[in-house]
């Protein structure tokens, strides 16, 4: 599928290779774990790729120069519990000095609401770029009140980067949060009557974990 406005689709081979790999029923736990976290850093070089520059001065073995860094402030990780927490590892194996919010949700499979259990930030949130990780973004229930509860605490510069969307996750989001812009590894068809993305990957925490 053709990626909306506002939705960066990461078509790179190795990234498209892992994902399939990532949907087989067949993938052991380890495997999934594993693919999750590297395909995790091949999104994070992606969703960085613009972050602003600044020159400084450094001195090599030869002589003085200027070079560039990244400005501003540490990025914020913030990880969407529990799933969020399988691609962490793979976004600090590429910026170890981010720091790391957790927003402990899940979605009551009855109701389909988000519930939260937990909501821990770092300081000082509005001067920081912050990437929100989820694996998955089904119904944009949990992903639209991560958000929103990012922003409550201050964060105004704010993507979501998930592996696997469905269009309808991607139209709730875009419709309430239209100054978030989504990178995934996979737009899918829809959402089954459970609100599973299809074809999909199945329970991503489950899977992640060795649960249910
Ligand atoms: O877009 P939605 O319809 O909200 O579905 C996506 C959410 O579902 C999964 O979490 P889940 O609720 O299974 O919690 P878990 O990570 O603890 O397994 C996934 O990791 C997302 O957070
Ligand atoms: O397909 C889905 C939908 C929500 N959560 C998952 O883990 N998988
Ligand atoms: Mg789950």
């Amino acid at each position: 599928m053709k990626a909306p406005q506002g939705v960066t689709l990461v078509d790179h081979p190795l990234v498209q290779h892992k994902l399939t790999r990532l949907r087989d029923r067949n993938t052991s736990t380890k495997t999934f774990r594993e693919l999750v976290r590297e395909i995790a850093t091949l999104l994070c070089y992606e969703v960085t790729r613009d972050l602003a520059l600044t020159q400084r001065e450094v001195e090599t073995p030869l002589e003085v120069t200027t070079a560039p860094e990244i400005a501003g402030k540490k990025l914020v990780f913030a990880s969407i519990l529990r799933a969020g927490e399988g691609m962490l590892e793979g976004m600090l194996n590429l910026v170890p000095s981010a720091r790391v919010a957790h927003v402990g949700l899940y979605r009551d499979p009855q109701t389909r609401a988000a519930v939260e259990y937990y909501f821990k930030v770092s300081e000082s949130l509005a001067e920081r770029q912050v990437i929100v990780i989820d694996p998955m973004l089904a119904t944009g229930v949990s992903a639209r009140a991560a958000l929103e509860r990012l922003k409550e605490a201050g964060a105004r510069d704010l993507r979501f980067v998930c592996i696997l969307a469905a269009p309808e996750g991607i139209e709730a989001l875009r419709g309430d949060h239209p100054d978030v812009p989504i990178w995934c590894a996979g737009i899918d068809r829809g959402l089954d009557d459970h609100g599973y993305i299809v074809p999909g990957l199945g329970d991503a925490g489950d899977r992640l974990y060795g649960t249910r």
